[in-house]
């Protein structure tokens, strides 16, 4: 590379944290089950961090950030930064009071646990009140600021800003009616004013404020807010502020009237952004961070768009430099990682190794910026776009609810059922893992599957539930077995993303025109329907849900996509339908997790994603049962679009909301069966009977006694047999109780 030549600053916003082969994972875990010592923990999180400034150093990056390693959260860390822990979270042992905050320990539950935006990134909620005092604890940002200065990289320490912190927080239980932790601003204000005191006492140029509140709809008073914090913080450190998650809209000019030094646009998902610069107006001094670098998706970058989007900056600011549009945190590694993937895919791939790569590239003059090759012919599947086109309106259900329930199983008042899985043993992962690597036969695997079905088909029998599953041994996980079966679809062997703490998926990428090639779960659920006689619930992932647990092809709209998807799984439904199934749960957990950050986005979602699930189930006879199932998330924002969705039962998680979600369904007149989780499988509290049959009388004063399911709250899959079975054998129980005062 010619260092003469290379005009444009390059950076990257964030980076992935979890190691290269999951290290911070399997030592959190060991640590969590006592095989590891605390110096154990940290050496394992050194390397993870020694890896990762290697990365940032081997790229070549003019600038880098530091601090954004997290042991858990980095929503956590800033609770942590600022001392506002929750009293019932400290401990003599700062490791025992992170770690009672993000999961709980035997005095105290964890912190609740979020959506980040519209990822599927799941974040801690602080809790914030009147009281909470607020102090600088800059250590964890000096000490890896200090390691990558000791590395010779030009480091940028980032914090999440403290109106995005606030706004992601939540108020304490005990807090006054109307509080909002936005209040307490000002205070916070002073401390991060510490923060980046100590900073720039110890050497930073430029500290990253990360706001990605401001990518949502902000109010007059939120956008005011910020006006005053950065005017203020502005004067004691030179700042970028990055938003990552749409465009900063209203927020943009703000941000700029307030004199920030620097500003990180995504123009992937913002560039709506790159107007409002234009009509707004930039000093020329002012650093402009272009996130042409998509930081949510594995395509390569279109180098020639992006470099007409530099370009345009260029015109407004001398002061222009190339970066991701978000943090690297929710794309895998490496790509050099995998060797099964097709190389027609490959070529067209960027992990995050690769994207660093493509931000110096961007950022070097002359060493050309090609456009991206189209799709190849071959990546169409003409009888998939014929038949739906063919599709009438293809999304409504034969007889309405009241005629349909008439004929589908009648189970009594207050059914008992779970969500589908039960606990993923290490045994079965170890079995799946020598199967994947040519060390079990298939007919072993399926052999030792069936054996476990045949188990938990017993377990259930035995515990009295009254509609039983198969428990899903046979998948990793629920969006990535249903890729693996379908075309258009890739996986990857080591493409792993952080969802929370130590747990990660392997999005699969989804690339072509989806088609289903042959029945995907009905070996399973007919096994397990012909060992009992109860009614076992067919189990599938919803088309919304496939397309946000993926990472999803974006030559054209999420709607064409969802379709196709969904009509694979309208197949899959009429499989199971002639199989015997009568009762078929579509499991839709990401619904809330797509919809757009903005307001404006939304209407056009709604309508798309309901006919996709619509599509997918409403080929079912009227005597099929559709469930659906929903979680890890508050629901009121979209409880039109659930209304919408039509299945015949819905179970919700609610027990931690005290099942506020009935309230929201009643108002919109929903009026089919409903199944609100009784039991917060996050945690590994048994809930006893008591609790449980209150939350279900709560939940019968709400509806009425007559459509109400007893469930937990979510699969089971990440809980262990020993708190599974007497929290079974408890719900059975209150829903016996309850039945009884009914009848
Ligand atoms: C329900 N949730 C899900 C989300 N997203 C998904 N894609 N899937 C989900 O279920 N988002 C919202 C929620 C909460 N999020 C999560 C995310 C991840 C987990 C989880 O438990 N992840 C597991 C990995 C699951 C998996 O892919 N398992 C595979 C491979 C297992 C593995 O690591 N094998 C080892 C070897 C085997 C061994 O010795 O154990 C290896 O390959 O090295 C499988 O079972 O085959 C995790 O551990 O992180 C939960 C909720
Ligand atoms: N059927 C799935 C839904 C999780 S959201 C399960 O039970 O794990
Ligand atoms: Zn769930």
């Amino acid at each position: 590379m010619n260092d003469e030549l290379k005009t444009l600053h390059a950076t990257v916003i964030g980076y992935p944290r979890i190691g290269a082969d999951r290290e911070l994972k399997r030592a959190l875990e060991a640590y969590w089950s006592g095989r590891l010592d605390e110096p154990g923990l940290d050496a394992a999180a050194a390397t993870v961090r020694s890896q990762m400034l290697d990365d940032l150093a081997a790229a070549g990056l003019d600038s880098v950030p530091s601090g954004t390693f997290s042991l858990y959260d980095h929503v956590l860390d800033a609770a942590f930064a600022v001392d506002a822990i929750a009293p019932r979270h400290r401990r003599d042992s700062p490791t025992d009071a992170y770690f009672a905050a993000a999961r709980g320990d035997a005095e105290a539950a964890p912190l609740e646990m979020t959506k980040w935006f519209d990822t599927n990134y799941h974040y801690l909620v602080p809790e914030i009140g009147p009281d909470t005092e607020f102090r600088s604890r800059p250590a964890k940002a000096l000490a890896e600021y200090d390691e990558a200065v000791l590395r010779g990289l030009n480091a940028r320490p980032v914090l999440l800003g403290p109106v995005s912190f606030l706004l992601l927080a939540k108020a304490t239980d005990n807090a006054p009616e109307g509080f909002q932790p936005l209040d307490r601003l000002d205070e916070l204000t002073g401390v991060y004013a510490e923060l980046l005191t100590a900073l720039v006492d110890a050497g930073a140029t430029r500290v990253q404020l990360d706001e990605p509140a401001l990518c949502a709809d902000r109010t007059e008073a939120e956008l005011e807010a910020v006006r005053t914090v950065y005017t203020e913080l502005g004067r004691i450190a030179d700042l970028l502020v990055t938003g990552g998650y749409g465009p900063f809209g209203e927020s943009l000019p703000v941000l700029l009237d307030a004199g920030v030094a620097g500003i990180a646009l995504d123009l992937v998902s913002g560039r709506d952004d790159l107007e409002t610069l234009e009509s707004h107006g930039v000093s020329r001094e002012t650093f402009i961070v272009a996130g042409v670098v998509d930081g949510r998706n594995i395509w390569r970058c279109d180098l020639a768009a992006a470099g007409a989007d530099i370009e345009r900056l260029q015109r407004l600011s001398d002061n222009v430099g190339v970066g991701s549009s978000c943090s690297l945190l929710h794309v895998p590694i490496d790509l050099e990682a995998e060797s099964g993937l097709d190389p027609l895919l490959t070529e067209r791939l960027a992990f995050a190794r690769q994207k660093l790569r493509e931000i110096t590239s961007l950022a070097t003059p002359g060493t050309g910026r090609p456009g991206r090759p189209a799709s190849p012919e071959s990546w169409r599947d003409e009888i998939v776009r014929a038949r739906l086109a063919d599709l009438p309106t293809g999304a409504d259900r034969r007889a309405d609810y009241d005629e349909r329930v008439k004929q589908q199983p009648d189970l009594g008042l207050l059914p008992t059922t779970t969500i589908g899985s039960f606990p993923q043993t290490a045994e079965l992962r170890q079995a799946r893992s020598a199967h994947r690597r040519g060390l079990m036969i298939d007919a072993d695997y399926r052999a030792r599957m069936k054996a476990e079905v045949a188990a938990v088909i017993a377990e259930q029998e035995k515990l009295g539930l009254d509609v039983l599953v198969h428990g899903e041994p046979e998948r990793n996980d629920m969006v990535q077995y249903f890729a693996e079966q379908l075309t258009g679809f890739a996986t990857t062997d080591a493409g792993w993303v952080q969802s929370y703490g130590s747990r990660c998926v392997r999005p699969p990428i989804l690339y072509a025109d989806v088609a289903r090639t042959a029945p995907m779960t009905v070996e399973w659920t007919g096994y397990a329907q012909s060992i009992t006689d109860k009614p076992v619930k067919g189990m599938l992932t919803g088309p919304v849900t496939i397309l946000a647990w993926s990472f999803v092809r974006d030559d054209q709209p999420l709607a064409d996509t969802a379709d196709q998807v969904a009509l694979a799984l309208r197949g899959e439904v009429a499989d199971l339908e002639a199989a015997g199934t009568r009762v078929i749960q579509v499991d839709e957990p990401a619904l809330r997790e797509l919809l757009p950050v903005r307001a404006a986005g939304r209407e056009a979602y709604r309508r798309w994603a309901t006919r996709a699930f619509r599509l997918a189930t409403a080929g079912a006879a009227p005597g099929t049962a559709i469930h659906t199932h929903l979680c890890y998330s508050e629901f009121g924002e979209i409880i039109d679009a659930i209304a919408e969705l039509d299945a015949d039962v819905t179970s919700i998680e609610a027990s931690r909301s005290k099942m506020e979600v009935l309230a929201d369904l009643d108002r919109v007149h929903y009026h089919r069966g409903v199944g609100p989780g009784v039991w917060d499988i996050h945690s590994p509290r048994v809930p006893q009977v008591e609790e449980m049959a209150e939350a279900l009388r709560l939940a019968a004063r709400a509806t009425g006694p007559s459509r109400l399911w007893a469930n937990p709250d979510c699969g089971l899959k990440t809980r262990r047999y020993e708190e599974v079975r007497p929290a079974l054998a408890n719900l059975v129980e209150a829903a016996r109780i309850v039945r009884a005062e009914h009848s």
